[in-house]
């Protein structure tokens, strides 16, 4: 059952936030959803709550596993936030699972498009991407020439947050995410 819109969530739909690694999908989704009132899920973060590190998963068991433990773990996380007002952010590779892309086709996705010189900062301060290990920057550059198709097919909206803080990155998606709200209920009238 749809939720109402009584938390101000623009629109009916659950928001996911996709897009490569560090480009802000969990500081901007938890953002957002302080601002809508609603509830937030980082499925990296439950991940970890139920398996353990992810460079751990990796390392012990691979990167095939992985993929599955998370394909289960978005699905279960994406039926639990129908008809709740939930912001989910996912993680940079979770979008490669085609029954995850099945499911996002129920929700709002917004694709955070950036570049490698805004997260080469980010990227060199952090060590729990294993995906990343060697050359981060490279790594970082060929993942996103892989999955731009995908990232790109699968949003309903593009957000530049190549430029601002976290905070005006969060509220310029929410004025976004109100005039595709709007757009798409004129349509449907
Ligand atoms: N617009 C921004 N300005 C400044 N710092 C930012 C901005 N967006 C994100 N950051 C910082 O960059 C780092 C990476 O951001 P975040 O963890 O949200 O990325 P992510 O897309 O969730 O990455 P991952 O795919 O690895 O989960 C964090 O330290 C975050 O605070
Ligand atoms: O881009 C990726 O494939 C990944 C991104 C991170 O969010 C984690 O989900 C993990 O490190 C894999
Ligand atoms: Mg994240």
């Amino acid at each position: 059952m749809p939720h109402s819109n009584k938390s101000g969530m623009p629109g009916n739909r659950t928001i996911v936030l996709i897009g490569p690694m560090a480009v802000g999908k969990s500081a901007v989704g938890y953002q957002l959803a302080q601002q809508l009132g609603a509830a937030f899920v980082d499925t990296d973060v439950v991940i970890v709550g139920n398996h353990g590190a992810i460079a751990d998963i990796f390392a012990g068991r691979g990167e095939h596993a992985f993929r599955e433990i998370e394909a289960r773990t978005v699905a279960g996380v994406v039926e639990e936030a129908e008809g709740s007002a939930t912001v989910i952010s996912l993680g940079g590779g979770a979008v490669l699972d085609s029954g995850t892309q099945q499911l996002l086709s129920r929700c709002t996705v917004v694709y955070l498009e950036c570049d490698a010189e805004t997260v080469a900062s980010r990227i060199a301060r952090n060590s729990g991407r294993p995906l990343l290990a060697g050359d981060a920057m490279a790594r970082w550059a060929s993942l996103l020439a892989t999955r731009k198709p995908v990232y790109e097919r699968l949003a309903d909206l593009v957000l530049d947050v190549r430029h601002g803080s976290v905070a005006e990155l969060g509220r310029r998606l929410e004025e976004a995410l109100r005039v595709f709200a709007a757009a798409k209920q004129e349509v449907e009238n």
